[in-house]
């Protein structure tokens, strides 16, 4: 039996079961899944300044995932937020919703396109293209113009704005797959692959999944080099003992 630590870096519980419910579909049986949020933070990230709050809390689940013996930990934000920072401090693999997104979109096209949430997170998915290598393979970045929690306030209009962003990707991107870029669509991706007749990608699915296969391969984060466990040193005040 496999044990996943999902992480939703933000606080909105609503987001964390969404998430959470759609890992549990897509996970092989005999894998659980253990969904977690930080105690404090923000309720969303959309921003860089968003994503530097959240990354102690992502760090702080990471270690409290290691010592509980998770085999695999998934930052559910698609910044990827503490991604390289949560890599040092754990024992398991860390996989990020973007990247995993990003990765199965390039095993299944040649260029692929990304909708994501409000214009100005287009930049920190610009910014991961170039951290990950995949800028030659994204086509095109879309916006539906709505912020995250609009994906959780049950009107379904987000959910819209996303199909009808999906559509103008397919007709004008010239992209054949599409990487869904918010953790909160993780629920719209099944239904759109069927509907759009292409691979629309989405990140969780995609890291329960990557998890469960480095596992298999006794593959594990490498500590060979900067991903080595973080230097020794007396951390004060409320990063006491965050690294060890
Ligand atoms: N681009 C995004 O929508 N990033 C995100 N902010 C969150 O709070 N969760 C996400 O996935």
């Amino acid at each position: 039996r496999l044990c996943i630590q999902l992480i939703n870096p933000n606080t909105s519980l609503g987001m964390t079961e969404v998430m959470a419910t759609t890992a549990r579909q897509v996970a092989s049986v005999g894998t659980e899944i253990l969904a977690v949020c930080p105690q404090e933070g923000a309720p969303s990230i959309e921003g860089h300044f968003d994503e530097a709050i959240a990354t102690l809390g992502v760090l702080q689940q990471v270690k409290a995932g290691r010592e509980a013996g998770v085999d695999g930990h998934i930052i559910a934000c698609f910044g990827d937020p503490g991604l390289l920072a949560a890599r040092e401090i754990a024992r398991s693999p860390v996989v990020g919703i973007a990247e995993a997104a990003m990765h199965m979109a390039t095993l299944l096209a040649t260029r692929f396109s990304i909708v994501t949430t409000l214009p100005r997170t287009l930049t920190i998915a610009r910014h991961l293209l170039h951290q990950y290598g995949f800028e030659r393979h994204c086509a095109a970045l879309h916006a539906i113009d709505l912020p995250v929690l609009s994906l959780d306030d049950g009107s379904g209009l987000a959910q819209q704005k996303v199909r009808e962003q999906c559509i103008k990707a397919k007709q004008q991107d010239g992209s054949g797959a599409i990487v869904l870029g918010c953790g909160g669509m993780a629920d719209l991706a099944q239904a759109l692959t069927i509907e759009l007749g292409m691979p629309v990608i989405d990140g969780v699915s995609a890291a329960v999944r990557l998890i469960e296969s480095l596992h298999a391969l006794r593959l594990t984060t490498s500590k060979y080099g900067d991903l080595d466990y973080p230097l020794p040193k007396p951390l004060s005040g409320r990063f006491k003992d965050l690294n060890n």
